[in-house]
């Protein structure tokens, strides 16, 4: 089904979470899915706060193994063109931290926590043999980026980087309090870089994102992806 968010719903014994921004990527992914009474929906909404706060309302309700963040997402091209797919092995808070006369320092160096999430190898390797996606990096932003050199920097501290999206890493600090992996799949709609609306192909996404969760092996996700994240 899918959620809108109510802290007093008492959602169906879903098996897996799948957390998405807006309404338009919740219904492509439902309409890739059907009717699944083991996969539960959300439009959490824009950036990791949003994702992070509606994740936690929904695994409060209980029921859940697995959490996937999925949507749109700026690809680094060559490797991430316009329409392709990608599968996470980490989830990383790229702009986490600050900034020092050194450049910049995520939390992790500073000392106060994690920047990443390890994806279970079981999982990523599930998502990408099922789907066919590219498997690396998914970057998550609180600002997306706007300039060729802000993406090249990214690329530079995070070379195996493929996607630049604002939701996964708030989905797998939620999942986390709740010793539950996340993975993140992500189809590509604009590349990272100069601002360019024009050049979006956001339809072409959300058509390449139902075909993603058309081939999802469901039974085989909830049977073979450990409880527990890895960082
Ligand atoms: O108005 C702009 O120039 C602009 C540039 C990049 C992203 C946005 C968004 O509003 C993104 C919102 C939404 O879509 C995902 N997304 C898609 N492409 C990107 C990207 O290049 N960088 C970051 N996020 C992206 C994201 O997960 C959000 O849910 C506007």
């Amino acid at each position: 089904m899918t959620a809108e968010l109510r802290p007093e719903q008492s959602g169906p014994a879903a098996g897996l979470l799948v957390v998405v921004a807006v309404p338009a990527e919740a219904e492509a992914v439902r309409r890739g899915l059907g009717e699944d009474p083991r996969v539960e929906v959300l439009a959490a909404g824009v950036g990791p706060a949003a994702a992070a706060a509606g994740t936690a309302v929904a695994l409060s309700r209980g029921g859940f193994r697995l959490v996937l963040s999925a949507g749109i997402a700026g690809g680094f091209a060559p490797a991430a063109p316009i329409g392709s797919l990608v599968v996470a092995d980490a989830l990383v808070a790229a702009d986490l931290g600050a900034e020092t006369p050194d450049g910049f320092a995520d939390v992790t160096e500073l000392g106060f926590g994690t920047a990443r999430y390890a994806v279970p190898d079981e999982l990523a390797k599930l998502l990408a043999g099922a789907t066919g996606g590219a498997v690396g990096e998914v970057l998550t932003v609180s600002t997306a980026t706007g300039s060729a050199r802000r993406a090249e920097r990214l690329r530079e501290r995070h070379p195996r980087a493929l996607a630049e999206a604002m939701e996964g890493f708030g989905v797998a600090e939620a999942a986390a309090r709740f010793g539950l992996a996340a993975g993140e799949l992500r189809t590509v709609s604009n590349a990272v870089g100069p601002r360019d609306r024009a050049a979006w192909r956001i339809g072409e996404a959300l058509a390449a994102l139902e075909r993603a969760f058309a081939a999802l092996p469901v039974s085989r996700l909830l049977q073979e992806v450990p409880p527990w994240p890895s960082r």
